[in-house]
């Protein structure tokens, strides 16, 4: 019988099973039968490795190891030596996932490398739903990897980073030709002085700092967000109609808000500036916080991607969440303001006694929208962003200039290019805006209540599928009639802001554009997020509810 080549204690490196990557590992025995190696994983897996799957630890490059820890991730420390080694599908389940995270062979090596892993068996003490549990975590990273590598060969992250700021200069510079029409594509480009104003960075800095005193009064409710990973729920204080008010009553103390219109590229500018430096500590401070308080989605370990997709889940000083704060503060409010610094530049520009009645139903229309999200602030804590996706640039850049200066432009169009409406026009404007509100509210409250509470004895009237994970999905009412009935409410309500800017350009249309765009394409990520955490209930719910945004549709 030949000498055992490694002893029990030895560190040696063990290779993933279906991969070429190899882990440090310590020899816990050898069966002398099987001819096969008991091995301990830095994460306390155990496998069972033959021996050309083991190298001595002298001399090997260590890379892969610090890179990607192993796959397997589990804890299963406490290994039984008197147990023996049984195989279990869900085990090889588990490693074959797992090689389908590390392996890049062609697929004559691959098969090779399947059939490896079939002859390799886990731990024992693993339960079947433990290595099951496994595997969507490993096929969450798998996706993150995917997407990470779409952002990392496509120009992706990179290409949004310069698009989105080129793009609110666009539409900036465009919105201020007397013809922004797309034959006057490109607008001309003002001198680079032009962009920077002291004064009016002062003026947004004043204002992120009056809105974030605001935030911390401690007055309003206080409202649990919804369960994270570690079972932790956050606390958020949604006082935001204290602010709304606050706002109103400082707009109301006389003060000159056409400078907004006259230094609106300086404020924009401003905020920009804001929203990098914001973004930058946002990264910088992601690098330091646990693995448990990162987001799924903005993990890649690619910095420029991490950067704009956000890379910590709840970033807070302390109580002060700074995600929850800049997407309901002060941009959101901002855009308000704006808006009506708008129609008093307008009654200036046109000589006009009052505003006119495009600008009146636009200002209402948006101001509506936002007192109603602020009003159901909490709602907020079930939506995408806050559950899910991690604070970078995207957001950042999204709540303190995207919102502020990109959903203002039908207002500042509205300034000097007037829209004569009549009365009827007007009220089926109102009509289509009331019903696409009525919709857009009663779905998201809807879902904010059951989420909140699923027995609640008022939804006791819907019907649910019960899913894997513990959370139903509701299958009527108004999330029975479209998947994302929110979005149709949403989109109807778009199509009511545009209407009152006429038909002679496109760019007040930018924002339905914009927003048809955005919201299929959440559509699809929430569709996918959905079926990776709910599966079957998922496909199921799906077959129930056929369309995603409109009726028979779409
Ligand atoms: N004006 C703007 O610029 C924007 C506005 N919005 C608006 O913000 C609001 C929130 O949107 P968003 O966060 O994208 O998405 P949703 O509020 O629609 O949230 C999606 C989540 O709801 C849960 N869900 C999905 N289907 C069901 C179901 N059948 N029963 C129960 N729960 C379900 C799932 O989360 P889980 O199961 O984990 O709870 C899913 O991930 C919308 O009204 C949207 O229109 C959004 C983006 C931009
Ligand atoms: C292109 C780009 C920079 C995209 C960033 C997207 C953000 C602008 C939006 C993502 C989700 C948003 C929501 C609102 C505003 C726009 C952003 C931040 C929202 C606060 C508007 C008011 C609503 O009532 C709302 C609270 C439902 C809504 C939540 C989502």
């Amino acid at each position: 019988m030949p000498p055992v080549k490694y002893q029990r204690g030895d560190t040696v490196m063990g290779r993933w099973p279906g991969s070429s990557l190899y882990y440090e590992v310590k020899v816990l025995g050898f069966d002398a039968k099987s001819q096969l190696y008991t091995v301990i994983y830095k994460d306390g897996t155990e496998l069972e490795l033959k021996e050309q799957d083991i190298k001595s630890a002298s001399g090997f490059q260590t890379r892969s190891r610090s890179r990607s820890r192993s796959p397997g991730r589990r804890r299963s420390r406490s290994r039984s030596p008197g147990r023996t080694t049984r195989r279990s599908s869900s085990r090889t389940a588990a490693a074959v996932a797992a090689a389908a995270i590390t392996d890049s062979a062609p697929s004559s090596r691959r098969d090779t490398k399947l059939k490896d892993t079939v002859e390799v068996t886990l731990s024992p003490l693993v339960s079947a739903t433990a290595s099951l549990s496994v595997i969507p975590v490993l096929m969450k990273k798998l996706e993150i990897t995917m997407i990470a590598l779409y952002f990392f060969l496509s120009p992706g992250a990179y290409f949004w980073l310069l698009f989105l700021p080129a793009w609110v200069l666009f539409l900036i510079l465009q919105v201020n030709l007397v013809d922004p029409s797309l034959v006057n594509f490109p607008p001309p480009l003002p001198p680079l002085e032009a962009f920077w104003d002291a004064q009016a960075l002062g003026f947004v800095t004043l204002w992120i700092l009056f809105q974030a005193v605001l935030y911390v009064l401690p007055v309003g409710k206080v409202s649990e967000g919804m369960p994270l990973r570690s079972g932790e729920r956050l606390k958020y204080r949604t006082n935001g109609e204290a602010d709304a008010v606050a706002v109103a009553v400082m707009v109301h103390q006389d003060v000159d808000l056409t400078y907004i219109h006259s230094h609106f590229l300086q404020l924009a500018t401003a905020s920009f500036l804001i929203s990098v430096l914001l973004s930058i500590y946002l990264y910088v401070r992601s690098r330091y916080v646990g693995q448990e308080q990162l987001a799924l989605g903005g993990n890649s370990g690619n910095v420029i991607y991490d950067f704009f997709k956000g890379h910590e889940l709840n970033p807070r000083i302390q109580d002060f969440d700074l995600k929850f704060f800049c997407e309901m503060r002060p941009g959101l409010i901002g855009w308000c303001l704006i808006n009506f610094a708008m129609a008093i530049a307008e009654m200036k520009q046109q000589g006009l006694d009052t505003p006119s009645n495009s600008m009146i139903l636009v200002n209402l229309f948006q101001l509506l929208y936002v007192v109603d999200g602020l009003w159901n602030e909490e709602a907020i804590l079930t939506t995408m962003d806050l559950m899910h996706d991690g604070f970078g640039f995207m957001l950042a850049f999204g709540d303190l200039v995207w919102v502020p200066f990109t959903y203002t432009i039908q207002a500042y169009y509205l300034v000097s290019h007037p829209i004569p409406l009549s009365l009827p026009a007007v009220i089926a404007i109102v009509i289509l805006k009331i019903i696409g509100f009525y919709i857009f509210r009663k779905s998201n409250s809807e879902k904010n209540a059951f989420r909140r509470n699923p027995s609640d004895p008022k939804l006791s009237y819907l019907k649910t599928i019960h899913t894997a994970t513990g959370k139903s999905l509701l299958v009527s009412g108004w999330w029975g009639v479209v998947r994302h009935p929110n979005y149709l409410g949403d989109l109807i309500m778009a199509l009511a802001w545009s209407l009152p800017c006429g038909f002679s350009h496109l760019l007040p249309w930018y924002y339905m554009i914009f927003f048809i765009i955005l919201l299929v394409h959440r559509d699809s990520r929430d569709m996918s997020e959905c079926r990776r955490k709910y599966g079957s209930a998922w496909e199921e719910y799906c077959r129930t509810v056929r369309y995603r945004i409109i009726p028979h549709v779409y």
